[in-house]
């Protein structure tokens, strides 16, 4: 599928790394560097604006080799972007080690996967249907 997208970073647009890969990764479009001291969070701006295609979005997803090498994730993970929404991609990362971070320029920072969502419509009921979980949940059915 084709995305419009304007790019004013630098940086090449996001990427899909290898032919089957489900996330194209991501890059921050810093004029410094930004540190991030454990547990804190910042916004980082990638220079994109995007028109989605209306019944897509776009999840906003933490790289696995930064969350395990050095603790970043995102704290609102996955974050979406909205068909309707024009205005600049950012990343919300938060530094989850003991140990200060900084994200430099062009740093591939997260990964955007493009899916389908439907648009629901609540239909108010008095009862819903039985079901062998009924209520349960919260490792109901035991944890191991
Ligand atoms: O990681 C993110 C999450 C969101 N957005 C942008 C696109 C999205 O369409 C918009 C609104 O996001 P969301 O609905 O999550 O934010 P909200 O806190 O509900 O704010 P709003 O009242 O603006 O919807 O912000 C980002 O750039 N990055």
């Amino acid at each position: 599928m084709l995305i419009p997208i304007i790019n004013r970073s630098t940086h090449p647009l996001p990427a899909y790394q290898t032919a089957h890969a489900a996330g194209m990764d991501v890059r921050a479009y810093l004029s410094e560097p930004v540190t991030l001291h454990p547990l804190q969070r910042a916004l980082i701006p990638t220079g994109l604006f995007m028109e989605i295609p209306v019944g897509y979005e776009v999840q906003v997803r933490p790289r696995s080799g930064l969350a395990f090498k050095h603790g970043i994730g995102i704290v609102n993970s996955p974050g979406t972007i909205d068909a309707d929404y024009r205005g600049e991609l950012k990343v919300l990362l938060v530094n989850l080690s003991d140990e200060e971070f900084v994200v430099q320029d062009g740093e591939r920072i997260a990964q955007l996967v493009v899916a389908r969502h439907e648009t629901a419509v609540w239909q108010e009921a008095a009862t819903l249907s039985e079901t062998t979980r009924g209520t349960g949940g919260y490792g109901s059915t035991g944890v191991n």
